[in-house]
């Protein structure tokens, strides 16, 4: 087997909270491919940016290793470092440097002086240039955003981890980025992301691993995860409450409401199911399945537990 790009070895932590030991990781164990575009999603407080924060070498796993193209982040932290690339979720900058300094800065910290073309093209793939000697704390919340991303590329990373880049960020940037990244991709970069964004997800990602209280409860492909999920959902709107039935397997989202079927005679059973009730509904359709459904059906097992 070619060696991976990131190897998670039976990751678990075990944060110390007043209320006693908390495990936030169990025995998480994940091998990134070389050149692979993988989402890792999951609920809140699911144990992402601990995951990531263990890559980084900014925390400490309770137990196992995680490996960087064969390096470990904490004996070999240095060769590890140095293959990654990380966006974190926090914008925190020097607010006295300009943007060109922060990334002239960034890339003294790995020991490379003289990188001003790459600068200037990472500048220019992400709409920064004419900001380029704009102090940090001149700039909005979106191109300091940007900045963050410039600034972990700035070695080159073989590697590139982005922890939810996308949170609260314009349409423009989204597609500013996504564009860059996905063409760093295809020129090789192994790419890991984390997001809420389950549309952008299913767009970029070729593999999908879902996290649920530290643990892997899902690894495929993101085509495999979608044709598995061979159900479709009944989507309609309605001002009205539904009956009890249909509001314990129904997505709520305003007014719009969306039910998976299995089959089309499921769809025939739900519409008189609320034909029945009373309730009136608007534009139904039928579509298939998408990604957040997949993931509202998996993190949904065994809840009852
Ligand atoms: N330093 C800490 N001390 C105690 N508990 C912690 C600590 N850091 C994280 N946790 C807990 O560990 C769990 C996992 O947190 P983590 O931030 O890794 O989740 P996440 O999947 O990144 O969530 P989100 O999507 O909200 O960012 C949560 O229940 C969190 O409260």
């Amino acid at each position: 087997m070619p060696q991976a790009a990131v190897s998670f070895q039976s990751v678990s932590k075990t944060y110390a909270t007043p209320a006693g030991p908390f495990k936030a990781l169990d025995e998480v164990s994940l091998d990134i491919r070389q050149g692979e575009f993988l989402g890792l999603l999951g609920p809140n407080g699911a144990g992402k940016t601990s995951l990531i924060a263990i890559l980084a070498g900014l925390a400490r796993a309770s137990s196992g290793k995680v490996l960087v193209q064969g390096f470990d982040v904490q004996k070999d932290y240095a060769q590890a470092r140095q293959r990654l690339g990380i966006v974190p979720q926090e914008l925190a900058f020097d607010p006295f440097f300009s943007v060109r300094e922060a990334l002239q800065f960034q890339s003294g910290y790995f020991g490379i002086r003289h990188n001003d073309a790459w600068i200037d093209e990472l500048l220019h793939h992400l709409g920064l240039t004419d900001k380029a000697n704009h102090n940090m704390r001149q700039l909005s919340g979106g191109m300091k955003r940007r900045v963050l991303v410039a600034q972990a590329l700035v070695h080159k990373p073989p590697i590139i981890v982005l922890d939810e880049p996308t949170a609260g960020v314009d349409v423009e940037l989204r597609q500013t980025l996504w564009h860059f990244i996905d063409r760093l991709n295809r020129e090789g970069h192994t790419v890991l992301l984390t997001t809420h964004y389950l549309e952008e997800a299913e767009a970029l990602c070729h593999r999908i691993a879902m996290l649920k209280r530290g643990r892997i409860v899902a690894l495929e492909d993101t085509t495999t995860l979608l044709s598995a999920a061979s159900h479709s959902v009944l989507q309609f709107k309605t001002d009205q409450a539904l009956p009890e039935a249909l509001a314990s397997k129904a997505r709520v989202t305003g007014r719009v409401v969306q039910i998976p079927a299995k089959e089309a005679g499921d769809v025939e059973a739900l519409l008189t199911q609320l034909r029945e009730a009373g309730v009136q509904v608007q534009d139904i359709e039928i579509r298939r399945a998408d990604l957040e459904d997949v993931f509202v059906s998996i993190m949904g097992e065994g809840q009852s537990e």
